[in-house]
């Protein structure tokens, strides 16, 4: 039996006053770790001790007994309460904060305390907690009939977005898109396998019913339906966000005025891509899990942490119609015709983490270096206005409008608080002198206690004539006058010992306690005063809150720009243009990232598709860039889409509504799929979902498995991409049968990444050329591996006998060929006397003995 089970076991009257209010709250949060106020620190008992101490390594102790047993304990710091709570919500765990609410001093018993607020791994707004490089979502999920319907908050930036997808794949890929810190869902609604984020919760069915889900969003948006924001015929989608806003409230305790809208995700907005297409691209990860050389890596130079989220927001879902793109496109090339990129971005430079400040300050949770650096933010706005209003753009003049006027909240916090105060108003000292003359009277009572401090000891050494008499202060026994013990005899009648030391006396006098009195009620009316008025700031901010908010979008939005502006010039980029015929050209094109790794120079290589060039077959050695040359294609349209310059000499093409691709083999060991399954799988959803308006990257299928099972495998898959789907497909193998099909179907194109053999070794050139390679130089590039040279010798000689035979396979192929055609009628004398005969080894004369008596069975 659990510890916190016995103790509920054991009778709640058996324990302390204090352990029974533990006990009550505890009982409503089984499933968090509760904090448990108790001064300076947080502690946590029972079950919930054990686990944390084992988390956060940390002592695990004892404090009472409960049923005749030890009760565990550990506890944590409450001022470095932050790093432990990061490193238990990095590990999942959710921890409810109890605080004392009532006041010690009146509380008969225990001192009232209650559960303030629940943090939860995707419901983070403190700016310890979070990642700043990346956004920290809460979704739900639900189930209907016919479709799925998700919503997700980021609570930090304020966004609150519903979708509905089709099928289970479907939602695997927003799921892999969206990484959710957290997930929410119906118990036994059979989504769990798909759900990789570390902290789940399985709601009852009813949270997601959907009248009150409904009813709960209108409620919150002041709304009488849902049609305003889209969401009127999104049933499972609503069920879904009535679900997520709910526990969102509760575990927040308040009631969330930030979140101001609900906006629809359309899938046809974007451009779809699984997520094996996400991780094969290399797009924010690479795969290897790592960050660093991923298309995100190279193309991220925000100034802000919000520029940056933005961006990887955008390169994991691009944009599908043109209008929106050639807008995106439009302003990018008005800052770079005005060369104004530079000056967005050292104007940027002063921008703080606004979108996540501010949601703090709608929770009343921001701290006074939030403040200072929405005003420096705010400081940023006016000269990024001047620069755009130079620039003629319609995108550029919404950001413009966008950016608003916040003169009067910039004086007030420049007035308000303190250039740099301390991370923490519970001490005071943040509003600045001059801003409220109370406050200042106030402080000017404590200040002023320093020279009438001074003056006092003065007068005292004169009094006594002790010239060693000092007048002192500290926080647990007030003012004081001290003076060594042999001198404290000489002390006069109205000293009154207030403590003994080792070696001193502490004394306090009548007149000292009245100014004691005094200042110490002026300092603490000053605090409250100062907290009274920091609270009327963060009101003041909040009735600002939507057009700060709609600046914070304006800005970050624009840093993106900025960004993508930077690097179009830094990196070489071209802008792409979109028309409507279908059409994939590109000249001169350049995989970015692999450019950036690679110490060599990297080839440039062209591309054409269009109607008539559907299909390219890409043969080529291994190590000649097939793989290289069809990722640097994906990413080109993926960045065309985003809306930025893509690495070429010259872009064109139209739009297309979803990436796949079938690249490289990894097994799925956890999943229980082996690698041929996964590639089959892979393949199955491409054939299944790609429409003619898809691109397709198909790298060596059929390799998972045995020659032949393979080539018919890969045979098929093409012939179906091109006759029946005719997506634009880069088809990349090393089955050099598949370069017959383009004889067949006339929307496939051969081509090959040219090497040529030097030495006996292999040189590679990089170029894609228009035509079949000619061999494959597999030998030589496992000699340039290092593979021994007895081992390449021995494999020259196998490989020269596998030719021979696959000769006379195909021979003996045509043969039974040949006997089919004629099996009615061929009797069983006929096919075995085909069966002995060897093509390879016979003479023309021999082969035509042979073809006349086997004519002489056939036709009598
Ligand atoms: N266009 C290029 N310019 C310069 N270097 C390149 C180019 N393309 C590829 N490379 C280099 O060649 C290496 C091999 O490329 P890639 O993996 O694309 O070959 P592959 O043909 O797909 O090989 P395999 O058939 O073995 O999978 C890359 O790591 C890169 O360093």
């Amino acid at each position: 039996m659990s510890a916190s089970s016995q103790a509920a076991a054991a009778s709640i009257d058996q324990h302390t006053p204090m352990m029974q209010q533990f006990l009550r709250i505890k009982a409503e949060h089984p499933k968090h770790l509760l904090f448990y106020r108790m001064g300076d620190f947080y502690e946590l008992f029972f079950d919930d001790a054990v686990r944390a101490a084992s988390l956060l390594d940390i002592t695990l102790t004892a404090r009472g007994k409960s049923g005749g047993e030890d009760i565990p304990m550990c506890g944590v710091p409450y001022h470095a309460a932050e790093s432990y709570l990061a490193r238990l919500i990095r590990k999942g765990e959710s921890v409810a904060i109890c605080e004392q609410v009532g006041d010690p001093a009146t509380s008969k018993g225990p001192v009232k305390r209650e559960v303030v607020r629940i943090i939860t791994p995707g419901t983070l707004s403190d700016e310890a907690l979070l990642d700043q490089s990346r956004d920290n979502l809460i979704l739900a999920i639900h189930q209907g009939k016919d479709s799925i319907g998700v919503a997700y908050i980021e609570l930090s930036a304020g966004i609150f977005k519903v979708l509905e997808v089709a099928d289970r794949e479907l939602l695997a890929a927003e799921l892999s898109r969206l990484q959710p810190a957290e997930v929410l869902y119906a118990q036994s609604s059979g989504i769990s396998d798909l759900v990789t984020s570390k902290s789940v919760r399985e709601l009852p069915p009813w949270d997601f019913e959907p009248e009150s889900a409904e009813r709960e969003l209108n409620r919150h948006f002041g709304t009488q339906d849902l049609a305003g924001f889209g969401c009127s015929e999104l049933t499972q989608a609503v069920c879904a966000a009535g679900a997520l806003l709910r526990y969102v409230k509760d575990t927040q305790r308040d009631e969330l005025t930030h979140l101001t809208s609900l906006s629809h995700e359309q899938n046809s907005d974007a451009v779809l891509m699984d997520p094996s297409t996400r991780r094969n691209l290399e797009i924010d990860i690479n795969l290897q899990g790592g960050e660093d050389n991923t298309l995100y890596s190279v193309l991220n130079t925000c100034k802000t942490p919000m520029g940056a989220r933005l961006l990887r927001r955008e390169l994991l879902r691009p944009m599908a119609k043109r209008p929106a793109i050639e807008r995106r496109l439009d302003a990018l090339s008005a800052i770079i015709d005005n060369m104004r990129d530079g000056d967005l971005r050292l104007a940027l430079a002063g921008v703080g983490d606004m979108d996540r400040i501010l949601t703090r300050v709608a929770l009343r949770s921001a701290r006074p270096r939030d403040l200072t650096r929405l005003r420096q933010s705010l400081h940023c706005v006016p000269p990024l206005q001047q620069i755009l209003e130079h620039i003629n753009d319609s995108v550029l003049t919404d950001i413009c409008l966008n950016l608003g006027d916040f003169q009067a909240l910039r004086d007030l916090l420049d007035h308000a608080i303190i250039d740099n105060p301390p991370v923490v108003i519970r001490e005071g000292g943040v509003i600045a002198p001059g801003f409220n003359p109370d406050l200042d009277e106030l402080r000017g009572l404590s200040t002023q206690a320093g020279d009438y401090l001074l003056e006092l000891e003065t007068r005292e050494r004169e009094r006594t004539g002790i010239s060693t008499l000092k007048v002192a202060y500290n926080r647990v026994h007030g003012y004081y006058i001290e003076m060594s013990k042999a001198q404290a005899e000489q002390a006069p009648v109205d000293y009154q010992r207030r403590q003994t030391l080792k070696n001193v006396e502490r004394f306090i006098t009548p007149e000292l306690k009245a100014f004691e009195d005094k200042a110490l009620s002026a300092k603490s009316r000053a605090l409250a005063l100062e907290k009274e008025l920091y609270e009327e700031i963060l009101t003041t901010l909040n009735a600002e809150l939507l057009p700060l908010r709609a600046c914070a979008e304006a800005l970050a939005l624009l840093d993106l720009l900025a960004c993508l502006a930077e690097r179009a010039q830094a990196l070489r980029l071209v802008r792409p243009t979109f028309g409507n015929e279908r059409l994939f050209e590109v000249n001169q094109g350049r995989h970015l990232v692999v450019e950036q790794v690679s110490e060599s120079p990297f080839i440039a290589n062209d591309l054409l598709l269009n109607n008539q060039r559907e299909m390219l077959l890409i043969t080529g050695p291994n190590m000649g860039g097939k793989s290289t040359y069809m990722r640097q294609i994906a990413l080109i349209a993926l960045m065309a889409h985003v809306g930025s310059y893509v690495p070429a000499e010259a872009a064109h093409l139209s739009t297309i509504d979803r990436i796949f691709t079938r690249i490289g083999s990894s097994d799925d060991l956890a999943g229980g799929r082996s690698t041929f399954m996964v590639e089959m799988t892979d393949t199955a959803n491409i054939l299944n979902n790609a429409t003619s308006n898809s691109l397709v990257l198909m790298d060596e299928i059929g390799r998972g498995t045995s020659t032949f099972d393979g080539l018919s495998l890969a045979w098929a898959t093409a012939r179906r991409l091109a006759d029946h789907i005719h997506c634009f497909t880069l088809f990349s193998t090393h089955y050099f049968e598949l370069t017959e099909l383009p004889s067949l179907c006339p929307n496939m194109i051969n081509v090959h990444l040219g090497a040529q053999e030097y030495n006996d070794g292999i040189v590679f050139m990089h170029t894609v050329r228009e035509g079949a390679a000619s061999q494959s130089f597999g030998l030589q590039v496992a000699k340039l591996a290092g593979l021994p040279a007895n081992v390449i010798q021995a494999a020259k000689t196998k490989l020269t006998e596998l030719e021979q035979g696959s000769k006379q396979t195909k021979a003996a192929t045509a043969a039974v060929y040949q006997a089919e055609l004629f099996a009615d009628e061929a009797s069983d004398t006929v096919k075995e006397a085909l069966q002995q005969l060897n093509p390879d080894q016979m003479t023309p004369i021999e082969a035509l003995v042979a073809l006349s008596q086997l004519k002489s069975k056939l036709v009598p």
